[in-house]
């Protein structure tokens, strides 16, 4: 058996943990109140896409909306990491998208029930090309672009976050132990917006990375 890559992390079958409302201006856009602790959530395995597959739209939505996000790649594992120590739990990144079916997360928060079917379906986590550490010397000062149709509907940048990287791999891993090709996504800035069938959405990291994908509609 060969070794694993931790470049193809999403091979690996691994945890993605999400977190949300940690923009202020997303925040608003929803009329959700700006957190005081984490929002979190999960997306299974069976969520990730890469790049010449389509995001595909679930059956029951008729609202799907990107979301783009800097996605963390684990690269040590640890329970309870100190903030001092988090970065150093780190191998890589990945830009990524949170697609979200909002008509149902609507329904879901309307009614207090979970998100899964809004956040959780086949291909609603899109992911670009692993970035390793060195390329992008700080995180938390990242330019985050999201085009759908070569319209740019989201620019945001990381320097926004309101729970820092380490803040975020601290708190999760005091909850969930951290493994090897666990995936965080950050939380996304303001400009979400709905997407149909034969869009093509672009998304990027300034200077380090760019990704490409279409959407379709589930077959029946
Ligand atoms: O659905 C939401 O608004 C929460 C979320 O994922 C985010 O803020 O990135
Ligand atoms: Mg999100």
């Amino acid at each position: 058996m060969t070794a694993r890559n931790i470049s193809r992390f999403w091979e690996w079958g691994r945890k993605i943990i999400c977190v949300g409302r940690n923009y202020a201006d997303h925040a608003k856009e929803l009329k959700n109140a700006i957190p005081s602790e984490p929002v979190l959530f999960l997306k299974p395995p069976s969520a990730y896409v890469t790049e010449g597959f389509p995001i595909l739209v679930p059956l029951y939505t008729n609202n799907l909306h990107h979301e783009v996000e800097l996605g963390v790649v684990i690269g040590k594992a640890g329970t309870s990491i100190p903030q001092s120590d988090a970065m150093d739990h780190v191998a890589g990144y990945a830009l990524c998208l949170d697609m979200t079916a909002r008509d149902i997360q609507d329904e879901c928060k309307s009614k207090g029930l979970p998100w899964t079917l809004a956040k959780a379906f086949n291909t609603s986590c899109p992911v670009s090309e692993f970035i390793p550490k060195e390329r992008i010397r700080d995180p938390g000062n990242v330019r985050l672009w999201l085009k759908v149709n070569d319209q740019l509907r989201q620019s945001g940048c990381t320097a926004h976050m309101i729970f820092s990287i380490p803040y975020l791999i601290s708190y999760i891993s005091e909850v969930i132990s951290l493994e090897e090709g666990d995936l965080i996504l950050t939380g996304t800035p303001k400009g979400v917006s709905a997407v149909q069938e034969h869009d093509e959405l672009q998304a990027g990291i300034e200077d380090v990375v760019s990704m490409r994908f279409k959407v379709a509609r589930k077959d029946h």
